[in-house]
């Protein structure tokens, strides 16, 4: 049928056809060209349709992404310029990584207090409570520091900010902290200490003018170092935590950048840092939780029954650190990626220099919180915790005016009164803060 169809509308040989089979023809020929092209028109219809609901679709999904993403906008680059604005001659435009952790907060606090532009990065992440920190960050809002919701190893966000503020400085404090979480999540320390801070520098790197980068190295990188103070020319090449390993690969790759690109790059190695507005992982905040709660808590003990120590250091000491830091680095040589010339690499010791042993803290914690703990001493197991820390700081104190003045015991009475009136305790006049423990206590 298709043969014969074919057939007599082509004719193999042309001009041959005879004159009335012509005329059959031709009807045959208009009839089916007159449904040809009417399939052609409904096809055209078709098509028509389908790509008006296409480009329907990917307009709801793009502006749906675009109203559902944490960052975009006219009114949000209106707030990270307005953040970003410096107060003060001289002053400098700081990105702060991090602003809704503990050091990043207090270090944004500062910089804005004193007039410099900051523009807070924070991924809100639930390693920690994410309330505190949306607390920390209204804290931030009320002194006018904007915190941009996104995450250090999103290229595209970076490249915005940087697009929108010529930053002068990076203060990078956004990382996956804890030494011991690391046996839970190894992914997680990769992900923000290593590959985060990669996309982070690969950001300063490009940007134009390129920035000074500051960042938060560890005292974990001194592992199983033994020579005490620990002095920055240690040997640091044997971690005993992942943590402690991807902070230490941090500074070979901060040395990198610096190495190729020309980036002006400080590293600082805090010693356990505390105070209020602190972090509920760390040892001296869940002791003050327990400790109120009524529960035990567990004090770990190295081998031959020797205390663990470490030298812990105020925050208030950190961040005239930090802020040192910032006013001393130099500018980064190069821009668009290129390198000027050789750049500023930089690495110091944050600590107290008074080491300070568990069970001294925790008696120390005891006397503020007026109440007696219930400790439970344990071998310190294996999860990458080390004896003690002991920092020698003076090189920080040559090249930075480092002088830490707050001792423990001044340290943890300021946290305990930020704790308890944060979590809603209101101690009698005489009585424990348990005691006067109320309903109204927000739980961790
Ligand atoms: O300087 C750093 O670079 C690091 O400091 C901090 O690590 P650490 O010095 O380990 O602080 P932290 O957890 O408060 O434990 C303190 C002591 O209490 C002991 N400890 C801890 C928990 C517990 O339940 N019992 C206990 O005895 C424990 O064995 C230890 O001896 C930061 O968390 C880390 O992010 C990093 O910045």
């Amino acid at each position: 049928m298709m043969r014969l169809m074919e057939a007599e509308l082509f004719p193999s040989t042309p001009g041959k056809v005879k004159i009335e089979r012509a005329h059959t023809i031709n009807r045959q020929f208009h009839r089916c060209f007159a449904s040809t092209s009417t399939m052609f028109l409904w096809a055209l219809f078709l098509i028509a349709l389908t790509a008006s609901y296409l480009s329907f679709q990917s307009f709801v999904d793009t502006s749906s992404r675009y109203f559902n993403a944490s960052w975009g906008g006219m009114h949000w680059e209106k707030q990270i310029r307005a953040s970003a604005t410096v107060r003060r001659p001289g002053g400098m435009s700081v990105l702060v990584t991090g602003a809704a952790g503990f050091v990043g907060t207090h270090v944004s606090l500062a910089l804005r207090k004193r007039g410099d532009g900051v523009v807070g990065l924070d991924n809100f992440n639930s390693y920690y409570d994410p309330s505190l920190k949306k607390a920390r960050e209204a804290l931030l809002e009320s002194h006018g520091v904007f915190v941009v919701e996104g995450d250090i190893d999103d290229a595209r966000l970076l490249a915005k900010l940087f697009d929108v503020v010529p930053f002068t400085h990076v203060m990078h404090l956004a990382a996956q902290a804890g030494v011991r979480y690391a046996i839970e999540n190894p992914a997680s320390y990769v992900h923000s200490n290593i590959a985060g801070l990669v996309t982070l520098l690969e950001a300063c790197k490009s940007a134009d003018p390129q920035p000074a980068v500051v960042w938060a190295s560890s005292s974990s990188v001194y592992g199983l170092n033994e020579k005490a103070p620990f002095s920055e020319a240690d040997r640091t090449d044997r971690p005993a935590s992942l943590y402690a390993a991807t902070k230490k690969a941090g500074e070979e790759i901060t040395h990198t950048y610096n190495h190729i690109y020309g980036l002006s790059i400080t590293g600082l190695r805090f010693f356990t840092v505390y105070g209020p507005w602190g972090r509920p992982d760390m040892a001296y905040f869940s002791f003050t939780r327990n400790i109120l709660q009524g529960k035990p808590i567990t004090v770990y003990r190295g081998k031959n029954r020797v205390d663990l120590a470490r030298d812990f250091t105020f925050i208030d000491d950190i961040v005239k650190g930090c802020v040192a830091s910032l006013d001393t680095a130099e500018k980064s040589t190069g821009s668009g990626g290129r390198k000027g010339g050789p750049a500023q690499y930089r690495i110091y010791n944050l600590g107290n220099t008074s080491p300070v042993t568990v069970p001294a803290l925790v008696g120390i914690l005891e006397r503020h919180l007026k109440v007696k703990a219930k400790k439970n001493v344990v071998e310190m197991p294996g999860n990458g915790d080390v004896p003690f820390t002991h920092a020698n700081i003076s090189l920080a104190r040559a090249e930075l005016g480092y002088k830490p003045t707050t001792n423990l015991e001044t340290g943890l009475k300021k946290f305990v009164r930020w704790y308890l009136s944060y979590y809603g305790y209101s101690p009698r006049s005489g009585g424990s803060a348990a005691e006067a423990t109320t309903g109204s206590a927000k739980s961790l």
